[in-house]
């Protein structure tokens, strides 16, 4: 039996439990069946994903992510940002850092306007794709996004599912985003999360491809620095990035984050 200290993060909603590994491993990340049951909210902690926390020649830390359905995911913004938070209060207080994650190095900062935000670069996103009534890119994660008139009577779960496992992307699964088609901001955003197989609060690449999306459909000029606010099931994000026809870079993925508790339990 071994002792597991854990933390648990949240950021807009989207949960995690968080191992420091920083000065020696417990998980080396091939235990899907015990991470599935610590994510699991009626016999584990609970939580969307979980997260080590590991040290990285050339970088201030790597996160190695973890889906609920203890498999290792693709990029999770939100929980990059739970991430800097954690390696913060673990007493790695810069700010700014440089960290690896699932789809490569990313820059991170703090917010300078608002307490307790943290400010993830996310990888340039190179290649949108366009359906009929979608938009997919990968912007670290696969995403499909589509508008809709309105979001309130939509069954998330249901529509999100029946899209992730559709034949175009039954293979690899896909991230699938409802986005409200309001003409005001904030755009109104809910997800079903691959690897969660359920609509989560908030996802941050998701966001991040919604934004994108949203600048494609409503036709937004080139400019480097376009902000659009987002509004999740669980809170506020905000999305800044620098556009040029189809190719985005500086994108950033801002938002809060924060400790919910923390204990131990024998594994
Ligand atoms: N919640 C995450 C996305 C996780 C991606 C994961 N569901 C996968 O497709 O591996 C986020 O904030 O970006």
């Amino acid at each position: 039996m071994k002792l597991l200290q854990f933390y648990k993060y949240q950021g807009t909603g989207n949960d995690f439990i968080m191992i420091n590994q920083m000065k020696s491993t417990v998980l080396d990340g091939s235990e899907t069946a015990l991470i599935k049951r610590l994510c699991d909210r009626r016999f584990g902690i609970g939580a969307d994903g979980l997260i080590l926390l590991q040290p990285k020649q050339g970088y201030d830390f790597e996160m190695d992510y973890f889906n609920a359905d203890g498999h290792r995911g693709s990029m999770c913004g939100n929980g990059a940002r739970c991430t800097v938070a954690f390696a913060r209060s673990l007493g790695l207080e810069q700010s700014s850092y440089y960290f690896f994650a699932p789809d490569g190095p990313h820059r991170a900062r703090l917010s300078l306007k608002k307490e307790g935000w943290f400010e993830i670069e996310m990888s340039d996103v190179l290649k949108v794709e366009r359906g009929q009534d979608y938009f997919f890119m990968d912007t670290g994660s696969p995403h499909y996004v589509r508008f809709e008139e309105t979001l309130h009577a939509l069954n998330v779960e249901k529509e999100g599912r029946h899209i992730r496992y559709n034949e175009q992307f039954a293979a690899t699964g896909t991230n699938v985003n409802f986005v409200s088609a309001a003409p005001s901001l904030p755009l109104q955003v809910f997800t079903y999360e691959r690897g969660v197989e359920a609509e989560t609060l908030s996802c941050g690449t998701g966001v991040t491809a919604a934004a994108i999306a949203y600048t494609l459909r409503h036709k937004l000029l080139d400019e480097p620095g376009i902000t659009i606010p987002v509004q999740t099931k669980g809170g506020i994000l905000e999305i800044r990035m620098d556009k040029k026809e189809d190719r985005y870079s500086k994108i950033w993925l801002c938002g809060p984050a924060e400790e919910v508790f923390q204990g131990h339990l024998y594994i």
